[in-house]
């Protein structure tokens, strides 16, 4: 059997998973940890996940059988727990799960996940990223008694995805992996990894944190999720870290710029920077120009529409937020290569929070902009609004970060306004919270 044979290697972090006959190889986190397969579970395939979700809350197939649909959801609000202590504790083995997308062995798969370089969607990626967070925290939830669960789960907040390979080929399988790795009462840190076929070996080509939320059956309020009960020393570690994970995303929040004014070095940056933009001809602070190869942030914008149709509604007949990663993903890209004049590769995602719910049928504007470069790095910023079709008011419900690098260096972006100044800010401090991407293999 071809899967016998597969390993994965160079793990960077790995789950030790002894009741699945998952091994690692040394204690030695420098030396490469191999992963056996033979004895793992079978991955679902990736095109049974959303199934699988479908299954677990009841979701209907016909957009017109909704309401009926929510109505019987109703009904699970007694299984919802009362309080956490009244939860089964879980391990992390409890929720681990594999998804295989077989883009080698099922060429019919490719299509949709193709760029015309010939490489693979990343906005795909982060669309079954999404899914099998939420599979993820579903497994770690599931009541064993009850065919369907009484909690929604939501997409609250991609903390990090950082990526190890800046192509991938659409020509060879991909494997994902996953797990809960810390849980607060209603929220749960879901830590997956992606891998690619190279030889007979899955080599890790990303890593992703995401944050998910537990709700009640109809998605009104939060729920309880069961506690989390780390097993190993390298488990002990995986919680810590997702403790640091919250207190570092509240300080992060508590010192935005939308907050707190900006630190004496960054006002310093600020100020540089327009002293940089007066006209030395006219003793003027109005008149501005551009340093050379620089260009002013509010020129690099694009922005789009999209009509949310049913297609595109999550389980709870919200729009996926996958779909919406996906497709501010994409309007990024092309900012980012509008700006940089060549091919950007994405290298870090940040920080995407999910603010409010997408309904179906809302109007969705997305608008993107560089706010900071350096070198060949390009930060852009994504806002998303929804407005519906009656109302005209608009309400954000994400804002998107993600970090490019294109082929060659880039103009210098320059902030005109204030408010454009406080983006380039905060673009910059997105810019230095990124893991510095030097062991990013060039294809
Ligand atoms: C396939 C099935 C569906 C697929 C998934 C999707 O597509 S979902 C679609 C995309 N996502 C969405 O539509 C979600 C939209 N956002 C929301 O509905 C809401 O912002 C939210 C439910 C996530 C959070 O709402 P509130 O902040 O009012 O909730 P509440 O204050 O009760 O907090 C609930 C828990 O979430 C945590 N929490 C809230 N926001 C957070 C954030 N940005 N980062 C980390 N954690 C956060 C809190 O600490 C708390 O955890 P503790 O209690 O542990 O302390």
């Amino acid at each position: 059997m071809r899967r016998a044979a597969l390993r994965f290697c160079s793990l960077n972090k790995g789950l030790l998973i002894p009741g699945r006959g998952l091994t690692q190889g040394s204690q030695n986190p420098e030396k490469q940890r191999v992963i056996h397969m033979h004895e793992a579970c079978s991955p679902i395939h990736v095109n049974h996940v959303r199934d699988k979700l479908r299954e677990i809350v009841g979701a209907s197939t016909n957009w017109r059988d909704h309401v009926k649909a929510m109505e019987e959801r109703k009904l699970l609000q007694s299984f919802l727990a009362e309080s956490q202590k009244g939860l089964p504790p879980r391990r992390m083995r409890d929720s681990y799960s594999e998804v295989l997308l077989p883009l080698g062995s099922q060429p019919e798969l490719r299509e949709k996940y193709l760029t015309v370089q010939n490489t693979i969607r990343f906005g795909r990626i982060l669309e079954d990223l999404d899914s099998l967070g939420v599979l993820i925290c579903y497994m770690h939830t599931r009541i064993h008694e009850a065919k369907m669960s009484p909690l929604s789960i939501v997409t609250a907040l991609v903390d990090k995805i950082d990526m190890q390979k800046m192509s991938l080929s659409p020509e060879q399988d991909i494997k994902f992996s996953g797990h809960v790795s810390w849980v607060g009462k209603t929220s749960m840190e879901v830590k997956m990894q992606m891998f690619q076929l190279h030889g007979n070996e899955f080599c890790p080509v990303l890593d992703a944190t995401f944050v998910m939320v537990a709700r009640d059956s109809e998605n009104k309020g939060p729920a309880f999720v069961n506690p989390l009960i780390p097993e190993s020393p390298e488990e002990e570690e995986l919680f810590r870290q997702g403790e640091l994970n919250k207190g570092r995303r509240v300080s992060f929040s508590a010192k935005s710029l939308l907050k707190m004014a900006p630190s004496a070095e960054e006002r310093n940056t600020i100020h540089e920077m327009f002293l940089h933009t007066l006209d030395p001809k006219t003793v003027s602070f109005q008149s501005r120009v551009l340093p050379p190869n620089a260009v002013w942030m509010e020129d690099s914008k694009l922005k789009s529409l999209e009509v949310c149709h049913p297609q595109e509604r999550n389980i709870f007949n919200r729009i996926f937020g996958g779909f919406l990663m996906r497709k501010a993903y994409e309007l990024g890209w092309a900012t980012a290569c509008n700006f940089g004049g060549s091919r950007p590769f994405v290298v870090a995602v940040d920080d995407i929070m999910f603010q409010k719910p997408v309904d179906v049928g809302s109007l969705l504007f997305l608008s993107s902009q560089v706010c900071f470069t350096q070198d060949n790095y390009i930060q852009v910023r994504v806002h998303s609004e929804v407005a519906s079709l009656e109302s005209k008011e608009h309400m954000t419900t994400n804002v998107f970060h993600f970090t490019f690098m294109s082929e060659k260096e880039v103009p210098l972006v320059f902030p005109r306004t204030y408010g454009e100044s406080m983006l380039y800010l905060d673009g910059k401090r997105h810019f230095s919270s990124m893991s510095v991407p030097v062991n990013l293999r060039k294809d």
